[in-house]
């Protein structure tokens, strides 16, 4: 990727992600998070969960779970992945997401395996993939897929992360932010094309970007839209756009009631 054209906030979290990939696989050999990856057992079917929602006339909800974001600042306090993962479980959600970078989430992979022991849903490890390393580890903790953020990879890296992906039967989630960005997703194989809503300049999500690239969408993907979901309105505006699968994190997580919020979501559509 070209540095110089990268989102301030981006660039520096790509910094750390590097150091934190560097100080893991010097605990732990690729070789043998390789080898944890392969033993761990057979990933949850991720895509065929929010499949099965769509056809079911449902909403296909990735409900996620994650305690700080950079734009939200503290979201949830205290914090129960396991609580959590139950309610949107009760909720029909059909799958999760579960943040596990550490210094702009306050995430942790102990969050991810808490929060997919404590339900039968299928988990998208949320954060910074830049090496095959990260999915290898992203598997033998548990998760079931894997984000790709196209702003922050070349197509060569792409290609190679969504190819390890593969290789242990996980699903992956494309994420574009643009008409350039979309296009290069759909050189990859994978059908989940996730649109963001959040620019990645302002931090600011306006739900007129996935308006604008989900129709763009070929009928052969399957298009979520994803960030700034606030109301049932919202979700119906991306349903009426083509985007019946949606992920949505801070709306869910300040509320009291978090079952009731994500089930008011599932039914919108
Ligand atoms: O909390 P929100 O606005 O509902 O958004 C959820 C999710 O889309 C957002 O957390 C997200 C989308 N892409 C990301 C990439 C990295 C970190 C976080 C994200």
């Amino acid at each position: 990727m070209n540095a110089d054209t990268l989102p301030d906030t981006l660039l520096r979290i790509l910094a750390d992600k590097e150091a934190e990939l560097r100080e893991r696989a010097a605990a732990t050999p690729i070789g043998e998070m390789e080898r944890r990856a392969r033993d761990v057992g057979r990933p949850r079917d991720f895509t065929g969960a929010l499949c099965d929602a769509v056809a079911e006339g449902r909403i296909g909800l990735i409900a996620e779970i994650k305690k700080a974001s950079p734009s939200g600042g503290l979201i949830r306090d205290p914090f129960d992945p396991a609580g959590l993962a139950q309610a949107y479980e009760a909720a029909g959600a059909a799958c999760l997401s579960v943040l596990t970078d550490a210094p702009w989430f306050q995430g942790s992979p102990a969050d991810l395996v808490t929060a997919r022991s404590s339900c039968a849903l299928p988990v998208l490890r949320k954060d910074f993939m830049i090496d095959p390393y990260q999915v290898f580890e992203a598997r033998a903790m548990g998760a079931d897929c894997i984000l790709l953020i196209l702003a922050a990879l070349s197509d060569a890296q792409a290609r190679e992360l969504e190819e390890v992906a593969r290789g242990l039967d996980m699903s992956v989630l494309a994420e574009v932010h643009d008409q350039r960005e979309l296009d290069r997703a759909l050189g990859l194989h994978t059908r989940l094309i996730g649109v963001n809503n959040r620019n990645l300049r302002t931090l600011q999500t306006d739900l007129a970007t996935a308006e604008a690239l989900v129709p763009q969408i070929p009928a052969d993907r399957i298009p979520v839209a994803e960030s700034g979901l606030r109301t049932p309105e919202d979700v119906r505006r991306m349903a009426a756009v083509g985007a019946r699968c949606i992920l949505v994190g801070e709306h869910l997580l300040r509320q009291p009631d978090v079952t009731e919020a994500a089930r008011a979501m599932v039914q919108a559509g």
